[in-house]
């Protein structure tokens, strides 16, 4: 948070005050903005979804049989884009965040201002471009799909019924993106379109759950918000599903073990939400069917990545 002598840049909050506690004045010393601009930039780019899809579309590409230099530009390219991506998203919802009190929000508490955000989301942009077009130009096109999916889903796509379509369609691009970008420039397997879009409409629904509530009182009425927390928690395990169904008996070649722990694991997951279901619990939100739904969407990814060799 900002040290409170400083005024917001972007005003005061409509969110309840809390009374400033006494601080000793010198644990009031400012963080020098050197420290404190790169490290609320690190938490507003999202970091844990830029770093999985940095991760696990680079380990597509080496499983694919991209060379290590190719690898190296994928990385870079996905990378920077999830970076413009994560970053546009906070200076879009600053107002919005700051409204709803999101402390944990960096542009919204005020710890980065948002033009420094929407400098930084811009920059990753350029860089981006050039990145995604080196590898191929309709390789390229495939992952700037992918980075514009984003860009649409934070500029207002988000608070409509549509909601979901942004994250179908841009990691239903990815496979094209690796799968292009390869020698001969092969469109990519069907299966594995379906189901890396499947993973991306999961991964709305989960990353949406949580803060339903919340983006209702700020007036985003996205997908999940209008279907409500309890309608979220029993769609949740479908898109993972079906995307287990595509990966293990579609694609060439046998399952494998990875394989049998997916199946195994939506077998669990289906059982265990059916026996969450019918219980009499103290507890509002069962914490096991998510964690069984997380688990099978981890083993779709393994998968996946696994199958990396046939999805051109
Ligand atoms: C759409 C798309 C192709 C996304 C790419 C992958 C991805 C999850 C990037 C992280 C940035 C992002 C859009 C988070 C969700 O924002 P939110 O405003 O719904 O929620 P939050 O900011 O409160 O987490």
């Amino acid at each position: 948070m900002r040290p409170p002598d400083r005024p917001h840049p972007l005003g005061p909050s409509t969110a309840s005050p809390t009374p400033a506690p006494r601080v000793p004045a010198r644990a009031r010393r400012p963080v020098p903005a050197v420290v404190r601009v790169p490290a609320a930039l690190a938490r507003a780019c999202h970091p844990l979804p830029t770093v999985a899809v940095t991760v696990l579309v680079t380990a597509l590409a080496v499983t694919a049989g991209r060379s290590g230099p190719d690898c190296a530009v994928v990385a870079a390219a996905v990378l920077t884009g999830q970076l413009s991506v994560g970053w546009s998203n906070d200076a879009v919802d600053a107002r919005r965040d700051l409204r709803a009190g999101r402390a944990d929000k960096p542009v919204a508490s005020g710890a980065v201002s948002a033009r420094t955000a929407w400098v930084a989301a811009w920059s990753a942009l350029a860089l981006c471009v050039p990145l995604s077009l080196v590898c191929g130009a309709l390789a390229g096109a495939a992952h700037l799909v992918f980075v514009a999916a984003g860009w649409a889903y934070n500029l207002g796509v988000k608070a409509t019924v549509w909601s979901w379509l942004p994250y179908a369609a841009g990691f239903g691009a990815l496979p094209a993106f690796i799968a292009l970008g390869s020698p001969g420039h092969p469109p990519p397997a069907w299966w594995a379109v379906g189901a890396a879009a499947l993973l991306g409409v999961g991964a709305h629904l989960a990353d949406a759950l949580p803060d339903i509530d919340e983006d209702l009182r700020a007036g985003v009425r996205g997908g999940p918000q209008r279907i409500g927390p309890t309608g979220v928690r029993l769609l949740l395990p479908l898109p993972p599903a079906a995307a287990t169904a595509l990966l293990v008996p579609v694609p060439p070649g046998p399952e494998g073990v990875l394989g049998r722990v997916a199946v195994a694991l939506v077998v669990g997951a289906v059982l265990g939400g059916a026996v969450a279901a019918g219980r009499r619990t103290d507890r509002p939100r069962p914490r096991g069917p998510f964690v069984a739904v997380v688990a099978v969407a981890a083993a779709d990814v393994a998968l996946l990545v696994a199958r990396g060799a046939s999805i051109a």
